[in-house]
């Protein structure tokens, strides 16, 4: 079985969003998964490219036509919003590295829902905790963006969270149990096609979507505003395969 990461593509320069990318990148996955569909239909791809919201749908309809899709095997990669929120919630006074904070919904703004309810270690944030931190999440990457003034966006970070989530993946390819990360992948845990949340990892790829759990108030408003931008996000990437 093979493992295709796909990084390829323009990054983000201050001032722009994730979407801003789309005329660029649309095409630049399109035609690197026809590549993947003809020389490795059977593998499980990791797509990185933004806008994630809208490339993973294409890389979908790439496949779909091709005859070759899964929808298992494509998986969008958000392990950066994880890494980002794990690293934030230093509130906490715990390692990063044993702090996990589910991030679900996509990977662009608004559409980055950090369930801070769920926090392992269990702690409790304040209301302006919670509103600092999810901010803080929601625009980590546009924060790195302006920082590096027009030299790039997060490319070393990227490096880091492409790297486990692919070992997440291979460990679930040869077999090891209990592999779970956030990923972007095809979806029944909410109405829309697409979804980020915790996956189960296996031989197959993405072998079991989880349920969302218990979401508050404050995570069940972002959820909505989450769900209508990638609406839109989604649609905008399955339009421009039927062009
Ligand atoms: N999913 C995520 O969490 C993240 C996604 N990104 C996205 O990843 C992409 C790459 O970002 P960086 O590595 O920072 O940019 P970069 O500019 O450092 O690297 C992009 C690479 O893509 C290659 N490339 C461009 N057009 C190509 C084509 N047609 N075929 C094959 N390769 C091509 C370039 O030669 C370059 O090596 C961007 O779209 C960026 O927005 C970046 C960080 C996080
Ligand atoms: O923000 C960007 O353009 C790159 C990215 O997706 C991130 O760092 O999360």
């Amino acid at each position: 079985m093979d493992l295709v990461i796909i990084p390829a593509g323009l990054p983000r320069k201050p001032g722009m969003t994730r979407d801003d990318l789309f005329n660029k990148n649309a095409g630049i996955v399109r035609s690197i998964c026809e590549g993947v569909a003809k020389s490795c239909p059977n593998a499980i791809v990791n797509l990185i490219s933004n806008p994630v919201n809208s490339t993973v749908p294409i890389a979908a309809e790439v496949f779909k036509r091709a005859g070759t899709y899964c929808p298992k095997r494509l998986l969008g990669v958000t392990t950066l919003d994880v890494a980002r929120a794990n690293t934030f919630a230093e509130v906490l006074g715990v390692d990063p590295r044993e702090v996990n904070v589910p991030v679900v919904g996509g990977h662009a703004g608004v559409t980055i829902l950090p369930l801070l309810s769920q926090v392992s270690p269990p702690c409790s944030f304040t209301p302006d905790e919670i509103s600092y931190l999810t901010n803080r999440i929601q625009n980590g990457g546009t924060e790195v963006v302006e920082a590096k003034a027009g030299a790039g966006s997060a490319t070393l970070s990227m490096a880091f969270a492409a790297a486990k989530f692919a070992d997440a993946c291979l460990r679930g390819m040869r077999g090891d149990a209990g592999i779970v990360e956030c990923s972007y992948v095809a979806s029944e845990v909410t109405e829309l096609p697409f979804f980020a949340s915790k996956v189960r990892l296996g031989r197959g790829g993405a072998e079991e979507i989880l349920p969302l759990g218990p979401l508050n108030d404050f995570e069940r408003a972002g959820l909505e505003k989450a769900k209508k931008e990638l609406s839109e996000s989604i649609q905008k990437g399955v339009s421009f395969m039927n062009k």
